[in-house]
């Protein structure tokens, strides 16, 4: 991954406020990379960033807005994971409710531990990955080679 990072912001509606106390507190660093995020988080980090009150710049930060989670966009991130389209996520997930999109949620964080991507389920976590010196530099993460499983015999 290059100095600038592509991140994926995610949050089920109980960790929406969560979510969006993190992205205000670290605006600065945030607004110098690609931010991507499902539907709604989207709609809502994208208010907070141009938040008049609270910035101070003078330019619009966009950011990528997907499907809304239920609808497709956890599996839009987790096509761009697999297309290498994606160096971080930051994604807090709900421990205390089922969602009707459950197996999506699942998926997405399977393929982001598939392809080694640095990944945040709390602000705990998030605090240490936006303070790590990494996260100012290029940064090439070990991807496990799956040549063997490509190739592998299906007896056809
Ligand atoms: O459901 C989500 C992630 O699983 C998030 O979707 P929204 O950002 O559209 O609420």
């Amino acid at each position: 991954m290059e100095k600038k990072k592509r991140i994926a912001l995610v949050a089920h509606d109980n960790r929406k406020k969560d979510l969006i106390e993190w992205v205000d507190w670290n605006r600065e660093i945030l607004c110098m990379h690609e931010l991507v995020c499902t539907g709604t988080t989207g709609k809502l980090v994208e208010n907070i960033l141009n938040n008049e009150q609270t910035d101070k710049r003078d330019e619009i930060i966009t950011i990528k807005k997907l499907k809304s989670g239920p609808l497709g966009g956890d599996q839009q991130l987790g096509a761009m994971i697999s297309e290498s389209q994606i160096d971080i996520l930051i994604f807090f997930w709900d421990p205390m409710e089922q969602q009707p999109h459950d197996v999506d949620v699942k998926a997405l964080l399977r393929i982001a531990v598939l392809y080694n991507i640095t990944t945040a389920s709390n602000r705990a976590t998030a605090d240490f990955i936006i303070s790590s010196r990494l996260f100012n530099e290029a940064y090439k993460p070990m991807i496990k080679d799956y040549s063997k499983y490509i190739m592998r015999n299906t007896e056809t």
